[in-house]
């Protein structure tokens, strides 16, 4: 395993020092994560990316690939309402072949779930993760914002039916699906290929098509080892059988959601350039962008300098809990693969981990080896 170099002391102390300000409450989180658990909600997407381990027995496990997940399963086992957690430890995950980035790591960060303001706490979080990349030395870090919300209010401004609507917004950050919605090729003509489990699930919500497959599973006795989750399967049964039903973009649709993903600007022009392309339903997303405004503005007032913000109206990133604003710090020296802090809102997480009341949840790391200027990973 890959290590990374270690930072002298006190970079390390000035990379950590504005985390200490954020008013959060240390934890730490077990190294040795549930296998499946991280899979269902990380996406099989992950699972290359994972160092899985197997003991004797017991469910398959794997190192934390980072401490979103951990963290949010502790506050939830802790009953607390709202809290707000630092942790500072290592991470794991496997890098890809042809690169020598480093895949045990150093993160430091917090993760708030709480009810108060949300574009307001959106605006903290960003400006705190910019705080611990700068404290690092870098001058060359800029601030890169994404949001996937913004990706949905801007499907429904285009009164698509339900399921092509629904189809669509799950293509974000999947780009062999987004391509083939744009191309027309996703919703097969015929229909000898449809599947009958997938009719019969297609009407329920995933979750619910999930715990399905496992009764029948556990019905007939199967035992699955390795492979797919039920999740997972359940995802791709529901999908192949809404693409029968739900039709295809027109060419005019499919060259707005190009004109959006192609949106990436300073964030006021980039806002200007999608409110034009908004449809006919457009209420939704206009709330979006003046929320987007405010946030902006909250995370100038907290520090993070305008002038090196850019909002991506494409930017995704791996991990499939994201389901609001998303951000990396990256250096235009380490590249778009070593991003030196990132974060973002994951408002149905918890819930998914079996919460039964919702606050807001939102999060954000700091790498400091990368974000050491004299030298890093
Ligand atoms: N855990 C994410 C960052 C994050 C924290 N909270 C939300 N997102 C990462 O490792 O990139």
């Amino acid at each position: 395993m890959r290590l990374e170099r270690s930072i002298p002391a006190e970079a390390l102390d000035a990379i950590r020092a504005p985390f200490l300000l954020a008013g959060a409450a240390p934890v730490d989180a077990p190294v040795l994560q549930p296998l499946g658990l991280l899979l269902d909600l990380a996406g099989e997407a992950m699972r290359s990316r994972l160092f899985v381990v197997s003991g004797d027995g017991g469910d398959e496990a794997c190192l934390r690939p980072d401490f979103t997940v951990a963290v949010a399963r502790q506050h939830l086992t802790s009953g607390a309402r709202a809290g707000r957690y630092l942790y500072e430890g290592k991470a794991f995950r496997v890098a890809p072949r042809s690169s020598d980035r480093a895949e045990e790591f150093l993160q430091i960060g917090v993760e708030a779930f709480e009810a108060a303001d949300p574009v307001a706490a959106d605006a903290e979080i960003a400006a705190l993760a910019w705080a611990g990349a700068a404290a690092g030395g870098r001058d060359d870090l800029t601030l890169l914002l994404g949001d996937v919300g913004l990706f949905a209010a801007f499907v429904d401004s285009l009164d698509l039916t339900p399921p092509l609507g629904a189809r669509l917004k799950r293509t974000f950050s999947r780009p062999r699906q987004l391509k083939a919605e744009l191309e027309g090729d996703a919703a097969p003509v015929a229909t000898t290929e449809r599947s009958r489990i997938a009719a019969l699930l297609a009407g329920l919500p995933e979750a619910e098509a999930a715990a399905v497959l496992q009764e029948l599973w556990s019905l007939a006795g199967i035992e699955p080892v390795g492979g797919r989750r039920p999740a997972e399967i359940a995802h791709r049964l529901v999908e192949k059988a809404e693409v029968v039903r739900a039709g295809r973009l027109s060419q005019a649709e499919a060259d707005k959601v190009r004109a959006f993903l192609a949106v990436s600007d300073a964030p006021d022009a980039a806002l200007d350039a999608i409110a034009a392309l908004a449809g006919p339903n457009r209420a939704p997303l206009d709330v979006a962008i003046e929320g987007w405004r405010r946030r902006l503005a909250g995370m100038i007032a907290g520090g993070v300098p305008a002038e090196r913000l850019v909002l991506n109206a494409a930017f995704g990133r791996a991990f499939g809990y994201y389901d609001g604003y998303l951000f990396e710090v990256r250096s235009a020296a380490l590249g778009e693969e070593r991003p030196v802090a990132a974060g973002g809102r994951y408002d149905g997480l918890p819930a998914r981990l079996g919460a039964e009341t919702t606050t807001g949840a939102v999060g954000c790391m700091v790498r400091p080896a990368r974000a050491y200027a004299g030298g890093g990973e």
